[in-house]
């Protein structure tokens, strides 16, 4: 089931159907509901979805409710945990409620206004929770830095940062990521993201950190995966002069000098399990220990976390510590890769072909639509970064005001000429042999044309075909630089 924006949203978990769906009958009235049949099914909505309250039943076949519950305070601790028991006796689970932070029982056979009646306390906790941990943070980050800065300067970095600078369409998977993302920005729980190389997986937690209170301190990213563990320590945690041969002077580490903002361990799952376990002692207890030094500092830094591997898989496989993935996972959050979300690629490569026309004093038209067609037609396995690169290359080689198919890389334009959409051009995708040999031949002579930057001498001479019999062939087929495809 979907949320709407405008409902709390809850989860329902029980592996009882028929109880399942009672309760989400009723709850549904007012409430968007999110169901699950086991724990494993309430962890996978919990990752995804951003819901308010759990009721959970307390007789679940491989885990009791509470102590699902009490791993649910563990890794989302703002969300209201509710327990759902079939005992007469509730008092008898009074000790186990405590421990796992329940906020209320609800024993069955419950009626429906008691069941919406706690509901809505829930909806309504969670809503003071939120205020509170805002108000919390304000005053504890916010107001004394503030008086510090000149607001405009402020305005401007967040501005530079803010969820806008992912370039993506209104169709665009990148549109829920970022509003999860948002979502999670102004509670203060680690967020891990997960997605190939150059999906925008830094811009992402520098968005994350910029529309947090704590947007006033700094923001710190490290590639964790380039880092030799003695050199990962010291950057992360600091060292004392002396502390090593070559430590001349005293560092600060990144995780002190982000005290109070936000710190990005880009490539976590790349970390060796010696180190793992230096992340997490970091991480319970909040304290950082230089290396040489014997005095612990206290830090209060919020934590997010990036890498393009799939960590449920590497924690199965014993080469990631599951406590050290459930401390940087309350939020997953998945960058599409940009052969998923094909919608953006000419309002992103006219973004990043502006940015750069800026940064090189260079004035440039834009794309030919035959080059769009080509860069549409690409998968990008170097996803944003990828593109960059090959929009810069376009603009250093262009001749003219407008950048043509000709200035793209051959991988590219072969790509585009092996598309069945593409290399359809003018004539008909079906139908008999003849059609569809003609169809390729046509699709052959564009590509070797544009591999051959329009040259059509060295075209023909590439084909084995004179002067006059390559132009004759591409008049019968309508070929000229710079058309625009024509669909099918
Ligand atoms: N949606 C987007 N809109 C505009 N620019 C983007 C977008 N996504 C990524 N970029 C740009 O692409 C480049 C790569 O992005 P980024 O470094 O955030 O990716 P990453 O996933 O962290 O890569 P890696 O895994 O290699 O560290 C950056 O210059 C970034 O500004």
């Amino acid at each position: 089931m979907t949320a709407l924006a405008s409902r709390p949203a809850l989860l329902v978990v029980d592996d009882e159907p028929r109880s399942v769906e009672v309760m989400a009958r009723v709850l549904g009235e007012e409430f968007d509901v999110f169901t699950a049949a086991s724990a494993a099914e309430a962890r996978a909505v919990l990752e995804q979805e951003w819901v308010q309250a759990i009721f959970c039943d307390q007789r679940m076949p491989e885990l009791s409710g509470v102590a699902f519950l009490t791993e649910v305070r563990e890794r989302w601790p703002e969300i209201v945990r509710i327990i759902v028991t079939g005992y007469t006796e509730p008092e008898d689970m009074i000790g186990a409620i405590n421990g796992a932070g329940i906020y209320q029982y609800v024993t069955k056979p419950w009626h429906p206004d008691q069941l919406l009646l706690v509901a809505r306390n829930a909806a309504q906790l969670f809503a003071l929770q939120r205020d509170h941990h805002r108000l919390s943070l304000e005053l504890k980050l916010v107001a004394p830095v503030a008086q510090a800065r000149v607001v405009s300067q402020r305005e401007k970095v967040v501005r530079n940062f803010s969820f806008d600078t992912l370039i993506r369409t209104p169709q665009s998977p990148l549109n829920e990521t970022c509003q999860r993302a948002a979502q999670a920005a102004v509670f203060d729980i680690p967020v891990l993201i997960q997605g190939e190389t150059g999906t925008g997986k830094e811009l992402l937690a520098r968005a994350i950190h910029y529309s947090s209170l704590r947007s006033d301190c700094a923001f710190h990213a490290v590639n964790c995966g380039a880092i030799p563990d003695e050199l990962l320590e010291s950057e992360l945690f600091g060292h004392k002069k002396g502390a090593f041969t070559g430590a001349h002077v005293t560092r600060v580490g990144l995780l002190d000098q982000a005290d109070g903002g936000t710190i990005l361990l880009d490539e976590i799952g790349d970390v060796s399990p010696a180190f793992q376990v230096k992340l997490l002692r970091f991480l319970q207890e909040g304290e950082i220990r230089p290396v040489g030094s014997n005095d612990a500092k206290r830090v209060n830094v919020r934590v997010l976390a990036a890498t393009h591997r799939d960590l449920v898989q590497a924690v199965s496989a014993g080469k990631f510590r599951e406590d050290l993935y459930y401390r940087l996972s309350a939020m997953v959050l998945a960058m599409p890769a940009l052969r998923e979300r094909k919608q953006d690629l000419r309002v992103l490569a006219a973004a990043i072909l502006d940015s750069l026309c800026n940064q090189h004093g260079k004035a440039v038209k834009g794309f030919t639509e035959e080059a769009l067609a080509c860069i549409e037609a690409y998968d990008w396995p170097g996803n944003v970064r990828e593109l960059q690169n090959e929009v810069l290359r376009m603009l250093v080689l262009a001749p003219g005001p407008e950048l043509g198919a000709d200035l793209l890389s051959p991988h590219v334009v072969r790509a585009a000429a092996a598309d069945p959409m593409l290399a359809a051009i003018t004539l008909p995708d079906s139908g008999p042999l003849k059609d569809r040999i003609e169809r390729m031949e046509a699709s052959i002579l564009h590509e070797t044309l544009v591999r051959c930057r329009w040259n059509k001498s060295r075209a023909a001479e590439e084909l084995g075909l004179s002067r006059v019999g390559l132009r004759a062939k591409l008049d019968r087929y309508g070929i000229a630089r710079d058309r625009t495809f024509a669909r099918h």
